[in-house]
């Protein structure tokens, strides 16, 4: 089942074109990566999914409707930084804000509620630490509530943008795994990231993006250096190419 169509999407920010003409789509249970350099306008893509951005041309359907904020089924990480970790509140309160759609904005959570805090909690391995105020947390620690607060609403599509920035080895594996796992459930998981070792090993599927879409294909159907040198500007000498298209 096709969960998120993106169908021939342009986008203009401050009068310059920032995506031209992009067609992805991901099934339920697909991995996909989304590749590309920085200004790639991978996170302009995302945001448009999320319909905090208007495309110019084009429509992104969400499980066969038109995209809108706060669609239930969308389930969202931003990159880290992005999110204001000063605020006084513990790490439960913020997974419970991801539930605002579900709960409105004023209305006392619910046992429910808190019992879908716990499970996402639980599933990122923090469960222990639920009362913690998030502004002690390591950087590890931080990816993992924001993972939480993606999942407490159980998302047909969730999207990562970054999730692997700064991260230890083992936190990243962690994450990983995850991510894995709910392709494997069901979700429909499209992730940015620069970890193309990552990318590669995990994702079932890459779409390289550079303001466009260059290839849409299973990573070892993306052994043609020009692809990566279109998508990157790699020089052809690049070691990182050579690796990149190895056989
Ligand atoms: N609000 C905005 N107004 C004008 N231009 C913007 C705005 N937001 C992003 N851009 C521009 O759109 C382009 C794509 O940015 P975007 O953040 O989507 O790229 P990205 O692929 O996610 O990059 P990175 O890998 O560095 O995170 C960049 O040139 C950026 O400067």
């Amino acid at each position: 089942m096709t969960v998120l169509q993106v169908e021939d999407v342009s986008v203009a920010l401050g009068g310059r074109t920032v995506l031209r003409d992009v067609d992805l789509s991901v099934e339920a249970g697909e991995f996909v990566g989304l590749i590309g350099p920085n200004g790639a306008g991978k996170t302009t893509l995302l945001r448009t999914v999320l319909a905090l951005v208007r495309p110019s041309a084009g429509s992104v359907l969400v499980q066969g409707r038109r995209a809108r904020p706060g669609a239930p089924g969308v389930g969202y990480v931003p990159q880290r930084h992005e999110f204001a970790w000063d605020f006084p509140i513990s790490i439960e309160q913020t997974v419970m804000t991801g539930l605002v759609g579900r709960q409105g904005l004023f209305r006392r959570p619910s046992a429910s509620d808190w019992r879908l805090v716990a499970d996402a909690l639980d599933r990122v391995g923090m469960a222990h630490l639920r009362t913690r105020p998030v502004g002690e947390l390591s950087g590890g620690q931080r990816q993992r509530v924001l993972v939480a607060r993606a999942l407490a609403l159980h998302p047909s599509v969730l999207l990562l943008d970054e999730p692997f920035t700064g991260l230890d080895m083992p936190t990243q594996e962690l994450l990983s795994d995850l991510f894995t796992r709910l392709a494997g459930e069901g979700t429909a998981v499209l992730m940015t990231t620069h970890d193309l070792l990552e990318a590669l090993a995990r994702c079932g599927r890459l779409v390289l993006l550079n303001r466009t879409v260059v290839a849409d294909a299973p990573p070892d159907r993306l052994r043609d250096p020009e692809l990566w040198v279109r998508t990157f500007g790699l020089s052809e000498r690049s070691p990182l190419l050579a690796f990149l298209t190895a056989a």
